[in-house]
């Protein structure tokens, strides 16, 4: 039974749908990094929030890790490319805490606009302050979006409502998304100029790390609020303090912050500054959403090979999973097959689908093979890391569709280009289940792959089969299954023989030595 580890607090649902889903589970939350890698090896899964930072040091310890789920969107505490390159499956739920973290940001700038915390504060210390408090209204003020996203276009929605114009800074905005939310599309610079209130909904990355710098606050008009519902780095932090101690910066709400938790900052206290602990996602709504989602996928993921949501695997649907299954095995036995026969540096790899095979989601199957081709050279090698090794080794992938039938029904041909050239291994389902090898190098054969085997390419000569049984026979070694195929007759045969254990070296060099004898190679599957 698969087990999962919950790191981070979450509504108890998730641990409920993992149980009635067959997945074992414990909730240990509060861990030090050291404390997580102590446990971390015994779990296939690990659920978690913004708390747990998942570390390569972390993902070196989870010698079992199959999948971080994370419940809720943001996902810069996990490193990903280490994730990907030991294998492990990195989920989000993108979409169950977006109206909760809009609504933050809403709130916030509603806070800002009345300064709700200050004159809450003042009142409660019996201070009626009435006169000190001069608020400014929403309507018809321009609130600039800085990412339009998911969370942006809520709040954009919702801003709207309150009769304020919108303008947005999102490079990956199309003109038509622009127009479907009823934003304008603006440069960051007209923004910055133009905006009475700016927001920002964007993740944490190279292009928006401070992007509200001190420079860029010079650049917004006197007296604007600033909301930051998304993540610390996005504000040069110092610059905004400067802003808002020289009046230049009339309010500022942050919820996330460069360091947390903040437990100090010196933006604490600055008149006109209100702040949050990361609470974007904190309604129960939210938390049972993202936490019945992450245990959903995950679930899915450890019980049956569904893919939903993932970061760095292509998705593939919890009824595809089985579908799919045999032709997951068909390509990784044939990735390795061509894996194991070819020498030399690898240019390019090109997967065929043909027939029923090409009706398929094709990325899986490609995820496959690769993965049954590099794991030749490292058995550390899934259908995670895999295309992202084969990218790193600078091998060009290749996928083609073909929906006619040709010979077979549905047929996969994995092709290996290298300075020798292009060869190619085909194999089809047997009964849509059994994988077969049913062309190898051009040469026609009908073969299961597995187990340990022998590959010989000798010349089409009578007496050979007598030879190599008896070669291998006197060495004490069965042979299970015999297949045969040749180019034409007299010409060049292959044989693919099974046998009941690994061929040692001096067997190999045996049967080399036979008359007619090109090639020898024992094959693992
Ligand atoms: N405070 C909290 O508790 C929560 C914070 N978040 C954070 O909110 C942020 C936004 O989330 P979603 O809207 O769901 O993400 P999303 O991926 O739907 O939207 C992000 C938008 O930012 C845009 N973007 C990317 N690079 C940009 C750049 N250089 N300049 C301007 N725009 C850029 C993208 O094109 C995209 O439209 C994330 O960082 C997420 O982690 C999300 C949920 C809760
Ligand atoms: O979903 C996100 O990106 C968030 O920032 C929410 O964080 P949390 O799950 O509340 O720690």
């Amino acid at each position: 039974m698969p087990k999962v580890l919950i790191s981070d607090k979450m509504d108890p649902k998730a641990a409920q749908i993992f149980r009635e889903r067959g997945v074992e589970v414990d909730e240990i939350t509060g861990k030090t990094p050291e404390e997580l890698m102590a446990i971390i090896g015994d779990y296939d899964g690990l659920a978690i929030r913004s708390s747990t930072k998942v570390t390569k040091a972390i993902l070196d310890a989870a010698k079992n890790l199959k999948v971080v789920g994370r419940a809720g969107i943001g996902v810069d505490n996990v490193d990903i490319p280490a994730a990907s390159a030991a294998g492990v499956v990195v989920m989000n739920t993108p979409f169950g805490n977006s109206i909760t973290t809009a609504e933050h940001a809403i709130a916030l700038m509603f806070a800002l606009a009345r300064q709700l915390p200050e004159a809450d504060a003042s009142t409660q210390a019996g201070k009626w302050e009435k006169n000190r408090f001069m608020g400014v209204e929403l309507t018809a003020k321009t609130l600039g979006l800085i990412g339009a996203g998911n969370i942006g276009s809520i709040v954009a929605d919702r801003a709207q409502g309150l009769k304020m114009k919108v303008i947005a800074f999102d490079p990956f905005l199309s003109p038509e998304r622009a127009i479907e939310i009823g934003v304008e599309k603006v440069e960051l610079d007209q923004l910055l100029a133009r905006a009475d209130f700016i927001t920002l909904h964007t993740p944490l990355t190279d292009q928006t790390r401070n992007i509200l710098s001190a420079e860029n606050l010079a650049k917004t008009k006197k007296g604007v609020r600033i909301i930051n519902c998304a993540r610390g780095g996005l504000i040069d932090e110092a610059a905004l303090k400067a802003a808002l101690d020289s009046g230049h910066v009339a309010g500022a709400a942050l919820d996330v912050f460069v360091q947390e938790p903040a437990k100090e900052s010196p933006l604490f206290g600055t008149p006109n500054f209100i702040s949050t602990p990361h609470l974007g996602a904190s309604t129960s709504e939210a938390q049972v959403n993202v936490a019945i989602q992450v245990a959903e996928q995950m679930a899915d993921f450890l019980v049956s090979g569904g893919v939903t949501n993932a970061l760095n695997m292509p998705s593939l649907s919890a009824e595809e999973a089985p579908r799919l299954k045999p032709y997951m095995a068909l390509a990784e036995k044939l990735g390795s097959l061509v894996g194991q026969l070819t020498t030399g540096a690898i240019a390019r790899v090109s997967v065929h689908s043909e027939g029923a095979a090409a009706e398929l989601n094709q990325k899986p199957i490609v995820g496959a093979v690769l993965a049954g081709f590099l794991r030749v050279q490292s058995d550390t090698v899934n259908m995670v890391n895999a295309p992202f090794l084969a990218k790193e080794r600078g091998i060009e992938v290749r996928e083609v569709r073909n929906d006619r039938e040709g010979d077979y029904q549905t047929l996969i041909r994995v092709s290996l280009k290298t300075e020798a050239g292009e060869r190619s291994v085909a194999g089809t389902l047997f009964g849509n289940a059994q994988p077969r090898l049913v062309e190898l190098f051009g040469i026609k054969v009908e073969a299961d792959l597995a187990g340990h085997m022998l590959y010989v390419v000798n010349e089409d000569a009578p007496g050979f089969i007598g030879r190599i049984g008896t070669t291998l026979g006197e060495a004490g070694v069965n042979i299970g299954t015999f297949h045969l195929g040749r180019r034409d007759a007299g010409g060049e045969a292959v044989v693919l023989l099974s046998v009941d254990e690994a061929v040692t070296p001096e067997l190999v060099a045996k049967v080399r030595a036979l008359p007619g004898v090109k090639t020898v190679m024992p094959l693992k599957f």
